[in-house]
């Protein structure tokens, strides 16, 4: 079985590329998703960030406020370092697990990792391969703002919390190019899966 990791910054299109892929009846481990699961209520990690945050990250019924807590981190890199010293560990492991399981099922012949940190937390050495989604900052910058409301100071402070793309570049086997229209970023990644496997269907 072939793991292969994709990464990109914030906005760079990952989830608009996960959702073809599982199209395709392509396994895709979510890492976004995992690091959603480790906060739950009654989860340690979510303690743990009360601890450390305060209570002011919760909300009423004492779930993550996670609009709070991203204000909070995004804007101070001391802060987003603990936040991670949390969470990290935690998602590494979840992610390690589910690559075995799905490689003692033997039903796939790839897995995707979805994780916009794949680099930055060390996980490469966990995947054959690294596809990168890469975008220009402005494309990048412009949609983040239109996706999830951010104001230009709230959406440089997500961009700049990450390794440039430029840097991202160096880790990168496979670069996927998401400057354009949808129907180019899916063509490259059919490519990419031809490539693979000859003709790539899964099942
Ligand atoms: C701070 C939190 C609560 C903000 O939640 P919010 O719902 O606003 O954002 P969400 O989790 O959907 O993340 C959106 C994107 O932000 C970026 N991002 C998230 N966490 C981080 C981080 N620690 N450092 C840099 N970028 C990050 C990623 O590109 C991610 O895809 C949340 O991002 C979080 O718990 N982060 C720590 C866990 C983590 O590192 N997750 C990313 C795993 S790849
Ligand atoms: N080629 C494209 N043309 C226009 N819009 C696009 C394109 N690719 C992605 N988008 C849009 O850009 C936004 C960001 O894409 P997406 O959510 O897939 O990014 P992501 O890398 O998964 O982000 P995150 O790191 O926050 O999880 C979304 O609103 C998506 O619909």
């Amino acid at each position: 079985m072939k793991v292969i990791g994709l990464t990109g910054g914030i906005a760079s299109g990952k989830s608009t590329v996960s959702n073809y892929l599982k199209s395709k009846d392509i396994p895709v481990i979510d890492a976004d998703q995992i690091a959603r699961e480790i906060v739950n209520i009654g989860q340690p990690a979510l303690e743990e960030i009360c601890l450390n945050f305060g209570s002011k990250i919760l909300n009423a019924d004492r779930s993550l406020n996670r609009k709070a807590l991203g204000e909070i981190v995004f804007s101070n890199d001391k802060l987003l370092k603990k936040l991670n010293e949390i969470t990290h560990p935690r998602i590494i492991s979840r992610i390690i697990n589910r690559i075995e399981l799905y490689r003692e099922s033997k039903k796939n012949s790839i897995v995707f990792v979805d994780a916009a940190l794949l680099i930055e937390m060390n996980m490469r050495q966990l995947v054959d391969e690294v596809w990168l989604v890469k975008v220009d900052k402005e494309t990048q910058r412009r949609r983040l703002m239109d996706r999830d409301g951010f104001s230009f100071a709230e959406a440089e402070n997500r961009i700049n919390a990450q390794m440039s793309m430029e840097e991202k570049v160096n880790f990168a086997d496979v670069v996927i190019d998401n400057n354009n229209g949808i129907d180019y970023l899916y063509t490259q990644i059919q490519k990419r899966l031809d490539g693979l496997t000859g003709n790539f269907s899964e099942g």
